[in-house]
């Protein structure tokens, strides 16, 4: 048993650092609302559409109840076929039925928001965030910051994509600045974009493009790539991240998290992986610091395609995204006290002396046995 001096001290030093174990977290309960996209159409890899379904079979609501929340799922967007339109540009052929999942996604996204719910879109390719961003964007009036956890922008045009994978294109968008760079697009009259990209911040870039990285250096946006979190950490980053796109705490904060921000190793079940990403420990860390903002108003977590990859890496990929996703809706790795422990004052009685946790000398008198 360690000497009572040697406790003490590593009590103090504890204390002193204001680690998570002596600050207690308080667990707030919320009202969650899930969403399921089963959308592949935004790029080339079949089995993304599985993803809801498959992380509903792991027990993804079941996780999101034991966290002590409040939670609906209210199933997934209808999907259709409405085979490829040729009075878009060519990159964009599949246009229809991404505009039509996305507008039921908005709706969606607007009804589980109006029934006091945060929401939890799964997809499905990345496209579908122009769903559940303009979803959120009308539900809150325009008041929302967007925080893209990815490796890629995700912001080019059906003129700059090289892919023409819809799932390189949302953020352009979404964001009013670019708006002058699209033609009119048939099937989208429902969307708006409202977004500034002020309000825009990327974390986790590897792979960008040409056009892309134009347009962050010509309108400023917020960009942390792996080499900032490299220099600063993540903590760092991710604190200056947020504060960049919500400086005055009035926006609700929406995180697109592309399972594919996160390395290869951690997550390799994804269709445009690229290595040196982040680490699960960051992954998790950017949506702690989101969820104790208390801003969080929706998550997307999207790109996992339980088809790539064998049973260990699909598995190692859907156990990323569990984590991820626990994190942003208040699981603490430092534990939290439940609310029925709080109210018994005596659970605590036979180890601390809670009216005086350190005597005059700033000894502790806690034993811990
Ligand atoms: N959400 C994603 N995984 N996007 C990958 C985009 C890759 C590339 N920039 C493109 O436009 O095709
Ligand atoms: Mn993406
Ligand atoms: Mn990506």
């Amino acid at each position: 048993m360690k000497s009572m001096t040697s406790v003490r001290a590593t009590f103090t030093t504890l204390r002193k650092f204001g680690t998570a174990s002596t600050d207690r977290r308080k667990h707030e309960s919320s009202r969650i609302g899930i969403i399921g996209v089963p959308f592949h159409k935004g790029q080339s890899n079949i089995g993304v559409e599985e993803a809801p379904s498959t992380l509903r079979e792991i027990g993804l609501v079941k996780d999101m109840i034991a966290l002590g929340h409040n939670v609906k799922d209210f199933g997934d967007t209808v999907s259709t076929d409405q085979g490829i339109r040729h009075d878009v540009p060519d990159k964009i052929k599949r246009l229809p039925d991404l505009a039509l999942t996305c507008h039921q996604l908005s709706t969606m996204v607007q009804t589980v928001m109006s029934d006091q719910r945060k929401v939890l879109t799964i997809g499905g390719d990345h496209s579908i965030a122009l769903g559940s961003v303009d979803g959120h964007v009308q539900a809150k009036n325009g008041e929302v910051c967007l925080l893209w956890v990815d490796a890629h922008a995700d912001l080019n045009t059906a003129n700059t994509s090289d892919s023409g994978h819809m799932h390189g294109m949302p953020v352009s968008l979404l964001v009013k600045e670019l708006a002058d760079y699209w033609p009119y697009l048939p099937g989208l009259d429902w969307q708006t974009p409202r977004l500034s990209v002020q309000n825009l911040a990327y974390i986790g870039l590897r792979s960008v493009d040409n056009y892309e990285r134009l347009v962050i250096e010509r309108f400023g946006v917020s960009a942390f790539g792996m080499e900032d979190i490299e220099k600063y950490g993540i903590h760092a980053v991710t604190t200056l991240a947020l504060e960049k796109i919500n400086p005055n705490g009035n926006k609700s904060l929406h995180v697109s998290f592309d399972i594919d921000s996160l390395d290869t190793l951690e997550a390799p079940s994804t269709g445009t992986s690229v290595r040196g990403g982040l680490t699960l420990r960051e992954g998790v860390h950017i949506m702690e610091i989101a969820h104790r903002t208390g801003w969080l108003g929706a998550m997307d977590m999207v790109e996992i395609n339980p088809r790539i990859g064998n049973s260990l890496q699909v598995k190692t990929t859907l156990e990323a995204a569990t984590h991820v996703i626990k994190a942003a809706f208040g699981f603490s790795r430092s534990g939290h006290v439940p609310p029925h422990l709080e109210r018994m004052p005596g659970y605590y009685a036979p180890l601390v002396n809670t009216d005086n946790a350190s005597t005059q000398d700033g000894t502790s008198n806690m034993v811990i046995v």
